[in-house]
């Protein structure tokens, strides 16, 4: 166990899903893995491990925020051994064109700060997802009637933005969504040679207010868990 996680060596696979919600977390195991047992709940960032399709996996919490997720993400890879990490989550649309209940793949991550940033001084470092897990994520969202988007998210540590500049800076440059952790997993996932991916639903819109009524979350939020294991095993 590690000082976050009380999991046994060897009861997390080398797969991890992490959802910011450790009640997703449950929801997913429960929903798409089979002989699926509790192998965290410390501080109640519950944590999964079963199989789907035959192949072992872990769905393991992050919480919300970077600093949250890069404890975990940080513990599931140096002390756990996982290779493949998809944060399977939710964000605010922020494109005309991207709706709510769509699927956004996230190729890069922006961020104003990370927990990284103190490491990296005056370089800017281009969080960027695994190709081969994204190319694989694409395929099988083409496979489904989820509209898809790839391209590049915002990741803030703030949910309440003071600075409606830096989001229009943001949606000038074609940024899809905003959400709170991907840049992070993705600098993790480079820093320790790993594969890293974000599958996010949109959930709310900045422009036009609209938010997914909590009936349809689930839906949504089950086709992004099957896209996301079905890339990881393909
Ligand atoms: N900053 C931000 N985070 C969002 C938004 N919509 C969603 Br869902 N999130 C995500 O949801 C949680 C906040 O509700 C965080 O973990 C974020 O990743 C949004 O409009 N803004």
């Amino acid at each position: 166990m590690t000082v976050h996680i009380g999991a046994k060596p060897g009861d997390i696979a080398e797969t991890v899903l992490m959802p910011g919600d450790p009640y997703r977390a449950r929801w997913a195991a429960e929903t798409f893995l089979q002989d699926a047992k509790l192998v965290n709940e410390v501080r109640g960032m519950l944590g999964f491990t079963g199989t789907y399709k035959g192949n072992r996996v872990t769905i393991q919490g992050s919480g919300m925020g970077m600093p949250s997720l890069s404890i975990y993400a940080n513990e599931l890879m140096t002390e756990y051994g996982a290779q493949t990490l998809i944060r399977i989550g939710s964000c605010g649309g922020m494109q005309p064109h991207v709706a709510v209940r769509d699927v956004i793949i996230a190729m890069s991550a922006t961020t104003i700060t990370s927990p990284s940033s103190g490491i990296f001084k005056e370089i800017n470092f281009a969080p960027t997802a695994d190709y081969a897990l994204l190319a694989a994520a694409v395929a099988v969202a083409k496979g489904k009637n989820t509209t898809t988007h790839v391209g590049g998210i915002y990741s803030s540590d703030v949910f309440y933005s003071e600075r409606p500049d830096l989001d229009e800076q943001m949606v000038r440059h074609g940024i899809l969504g905003v959400e709170m952790e991907a840049a992070e997993l993705y600098t993790l996932a480079a820093r320790h040679g790993r594969r890293a991916l974000a599958i996010l639903t949109v959930s709310d819109h900045l422009q036009t207010g609209e938010a997914l009524p909590s009936e349809d979350r689930e839906k949504t939020f089950g086709d992004m868990v099957e896209i996301a294991l079905d890339a990881a095993f393909t």
